[in-house]
């Protein structure tokens, strides 16, 4: 499946990182078609990456074997319907899904068949290669499989779930997680700015230092990331200070708690779309 040709529906920004990581990492930008309704975005991805460009869905399915549904969950019904009343021969394409909170079995309704499917949880660092995508296979080849692994791994690490139901722990931890992260980069960034650092300044400080921290916990696997806190916590020093409030106003069991709510949205999406 090495020459297969890749249509991505709706190039936002998860198709825009996926693309983007497909192409620094050697695919071939004309075996891969972006599609928008919005012709701007479209001309970005092409300046951006070389990739073909198409506004005509239905053309941009004919052409492709495989198919990246990648329009906003509430809008999938609507866009595969489309597919459905064009008459289209979908029965050999092999579609990939990176919605949120629709199911095999809702997509295939909205397909109007039992098409071959993937359902895939990416997430937007994969634009730079270090993305984590969860996999859920549906009724697909080993060759299939092993196209759709070299397409995810090419923007980072790519792994396949056993049940469907996974792909929501799969959002809650890596999915939605880089705004958990960015959430907190903007409070110390904020709080800089408060303490009198100018906005550019405060900017390349967290960006520096969240960088590095991510650098350490990836390059000494050896060591736990709770023994990596530990080493910057002196005893009785500020990091300590820093540390406890944290803990004493509940942040593991805040996070803990924002992860059920992003798995108990997207179960209440699946019953919803
Ligand atoms: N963003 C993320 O971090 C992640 C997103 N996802 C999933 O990815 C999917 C896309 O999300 P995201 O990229 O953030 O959303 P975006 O809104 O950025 O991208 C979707 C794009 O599709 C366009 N579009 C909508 N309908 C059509 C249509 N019928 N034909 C062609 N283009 C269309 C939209 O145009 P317009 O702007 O005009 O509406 C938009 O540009 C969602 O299902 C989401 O659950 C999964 C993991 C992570
Ligand atoms: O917020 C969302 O619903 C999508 C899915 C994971 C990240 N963004």
């Amino acid at each position: 499946m090495a020459n297969k040709t890749i249509a991505f529906i709706g190039t936002g920004n998860m198709s825009y990182a996926i693309i983007g990581g497909m192409i620094k990492n050697g695919f071939a930008p004309q075996s891969i078609i972006a599609t928008n309704r919005n012709a701007e975005k479209l001309a970005k991805a092409h300046a951006d990456f070389g990739v073909l460009t198409e506004q005509d869905n239905l053309k941009a399915v004919q052409q492709a074997d495989v198919i990246v549904l990648s329009v906003k969950p509430q809008m999938m019904a609507e866009l595969c319907q489309t597919f459905v009343d064009a008459g289209l021969d979908i029965s050999d394409k092999l579609f990939v899904s990176v919605a949120a909170g629709i199911t095999v079995k809702r997509l295939r309704e909205m397909l109007a068949q039992d098409v071959k499917l993937v359902r895939c949880m990416p997430n937007t660092p994969s634009l730079l290669g270090r993305g984590v995508s969860g996999l859920f296979a549906a009724d697909i080849s080993e060759e299939e499989k092993a196209y759709i692994e070299q397409v995810f791994s090419s923007t980072g690490i790519a792994i396949w779930l056993d049940e469907e139901s996974q792909i929501n722990d799969v959002i809650a931890v890596t999915g939605s997680s880089p705004a958990y992260f960015f959430l907190f980069m903007e409070a110390i960034e904020e709080k800089a700015v408060a303490l009198g650092f100018s906005p550019e300044q405060a900017r390349a400080l967290v960006q520096q230092t969240a960088l590095g921290a991510a650098e350490m916990a990836l390059s000494q696997q050896d060591i736990s990331i709770a023994q990596l806190r530990a080493n910057v916590t002196s005893k009785g020093g500020t990091t300590h200070a820093a540390v406890e409030h944290l803990k004493a106003n509940q942040l593991p069991q805040t996070v803990a708690d924002a992860m059920d709510a992003c798995i108990a949205r997207a179960q209440e999406m699946e019953q919803q779309i």
